[in-house]
């Protein structure tokens, strides 16, 4: 086992980071005869959609920090307008929905699909979200590109996401081109609401505006999500939170897309800026802090399951879903790179590895889970954990290179990802910098600790003054186990009075945001 644990990390580019410690859970926990060799899915879950999901990573939480994603821009256009989205904005500096550096033909994709793929093996899927709308405009280029890349690379996972205006006339299609997830971005289950969204569509040769325009799409949205879950296929639902437009209503759309079979609900947060040059950025309509949209996401908790390590990812974003290695494939770099040769060997090698390093997780992670319960109970408040990783479900960053932390609710019901939170890099050019080290203190400032493989006495010293322990004793350990064995000594040093209880100031952020507009 171990062996395999160092090859995944060599594979994952974690080759310089140091072996796991001899107590790494897996070898600890031992692997079961009834798991051996393949990982078995949580328990919850019917094999035949962990299948489905396993390798995704964005339909799986565990699988994102394992596979990568790829997103082809060959949709342009669009048959509607929402009021946060100006795709004429381009930045390769800029890492958000809609924004994209250059516009493929389906030949010019199919080329940037194949070459991404030999050089990475994490890939797994390709998804076809944007610039415009993938079902726009007749969905000539997304099917075109689909067909030819079921014949090129079969085991990639094809995925699309449209506003769902015209998913009706083309579920068909997706049916017949093994489209197994396909993603429609619902913000509103009530026309009343949808007119402050969206000025305009184009439908059946004609433009609609105000409650015509929202009606008919909701119309469309709903039957076409019907549609495609009676067919099957995976449908994950996006919600864009506006605070002061739909965050109250978005409780009612995660009950309408569940009623509905939705698999998954993503609800992320609107993304403002006047230079962005949307209606939303240009009349100061704000998105939501992460704490508000936790608090929305937790008040959604019980309904349609949530996904909450969305990256809002650009429309050619490339690499896991923390990273973006879009720049290594630019269309020069790409011509330059002369025959490409992929035959899917390096992919299955990997997923094999992937397969054995979780053989046995899910048994390990239920074990420790118990672990608490038995020695705290099961009434203790969760508390949240930031971690610094690059992957492979373990903490495997320094403090001062991380982009991002992931945040997790670790509690007597387990260790659960709960979001990211993104940063400035602390250290660059191995130095830190202090006004960056103030806004990574803001961002995890609802947490009792942050997880890293490394940090100086410098940030240590600024985190415990904030009142965020800093943990690096856990260095190239799995997140869970780690989370839950860092819980129960908290629990117990929170039982003699020597840490203050972070649980209450989740709360007083509960009780500020949500319950006051819902009242
Ligand atoms: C660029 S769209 C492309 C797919 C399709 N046209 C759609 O809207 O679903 C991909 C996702 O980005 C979201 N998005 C676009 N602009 C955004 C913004 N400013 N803030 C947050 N989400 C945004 C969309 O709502 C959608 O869920
Ligand atoms: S449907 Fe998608 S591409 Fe079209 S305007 Fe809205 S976010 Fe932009
Ligand atoms: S935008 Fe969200 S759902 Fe789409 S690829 Fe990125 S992480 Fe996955």
């Amino acid at each position: 086992m171990m062996g395999n644990v160092i090859a995944l990390d060599s594979i994952l580019g974690l080759g310089e980071l140091k072996a796991p410690a001899e107590s790494t859970p897996v070898e600890a926990s031992g692997c079961t005869t009834s798991s051996c060799g393949s990982s078995d899915g949580p328990a919850d879950m019917d094999p035949a959609v962990w299948e489905k999901v396993k390798n995704h990573p964005c339909y799986s939480e565990e699988a994102h920090h394992y596979f990568a994603r790829m997103h082809v821009a060959v949709a342009p256009a669009c048959n509607i307008q929402c009021n946060y989205c100006n795709r004429k904005y381009d930045c390769s500096n800029e890492s958000r929905p809609g924004v994209v550096s250059e516009k493929l033909t389906p030949d010019q994709a199919i080329r940037k699909i194949l070459a991404v793929a030999q050089e990475i093996p994490q890939l797994s899927v390709i998804g076809i979200a944007g610039p415009g709308d993938s079902l726009a405009a007749g969905a000539k280029n997304t099917f075109a590109t689909f067909e030819h890349l079921q014949k090129k690379a079969p085991d990639l996972k094809l995925c699309l996401s449209t506003n769902g205006l015209a998913l009706p006339e083309t579920v068909e299609r997706i049916a017949q081109y093994n489209i197994d997830h396909v993603t429609i971005t619902i913000n509103m289950v009530d026309p009343e609401v949808g007119q402050h969204i969206y000025p305009w569509i184009f439908y059946k040769h004609k433009r609609w505006t105000g409650l015509d325009a929202a009606k008919i799409l909701h119309e469309q949205q709903m039957l076409g999500l019907e549609m495609l879950t009676a067919r099957g296929i995976l449908v994950k639902v996006n919600s864009v939170m506006i605070p002061g437009i739909n965050d109250a209503h978005l409780l009612d759309v995660n009950k309408a897309v569940k009623s509905r079979g939705a698999f998954l609900h993503n609800i992320m947060p609107l993304i403002s800026d006047p230079a962005h040059g949307t209606h939303f950025g240009l009349t100061g309509q704000r998105g939501p802090s992460a704490q508000e949209l936790k608090v929305v996401q937790d008040a959604c908790e019980g309904g349609a399951k949530l996904m909450r390590h969305c990256r809002q990812c650009r429309a050619d974003a490339v690499g896991l879903l923390g990273e973006d290695r879009g720049e290594e494939f630019t269309a020069d770099k790409v011509e330059a790179m002369g025959e490409i040769h992929d035959d899917g060997d390096a992919r299955r090698t990997y997923r094999e590895h992937v397969e054995s390093e979780r053989a046995g997780r899910h048994a390990s992670k239920e074990a420790a889970k118990a672990e608490v319960q038995e020695t705290v109970g099961t009434q203790a408040d969760p508390i949240l954990i930031a971690v610094a990783t690059k992957g492979g479900e373990r903490i495997n960053e320094h403090f001062g290179h991380a982009k991002e932390f992931q945040i997790y609710e670790v509690g007597p019901k387990g260790a659960k990802f709960v979001g990211h939170r993104r940063v400035d890099q602390y250290c660059e050019g191995g130095t830190g910098d202090g006004e960056t080290l103030d806004t990574v203190l803001s961002a995890i400032n609802d947490c009792a600790a942050v997880f890293v493989a490394k940090i100086g006495g410098c940030p240590s010293k600024s985190l415990e003054a904030a009142g965020i322990e800093p943990v690096d004793r856990f260095a190239f350990e799995y997140i869970e186990e780690s989370a839950l064995s860092y819980f129960k000594d908290y629990a117990e040093r929170l039982g003699r009075g020597a840490v203050r209880s972070r649980a209450g100031q989740d709360a007083v952020i509960r009780t500020g945001a949500l319950t006051a507009r819902r009242a």
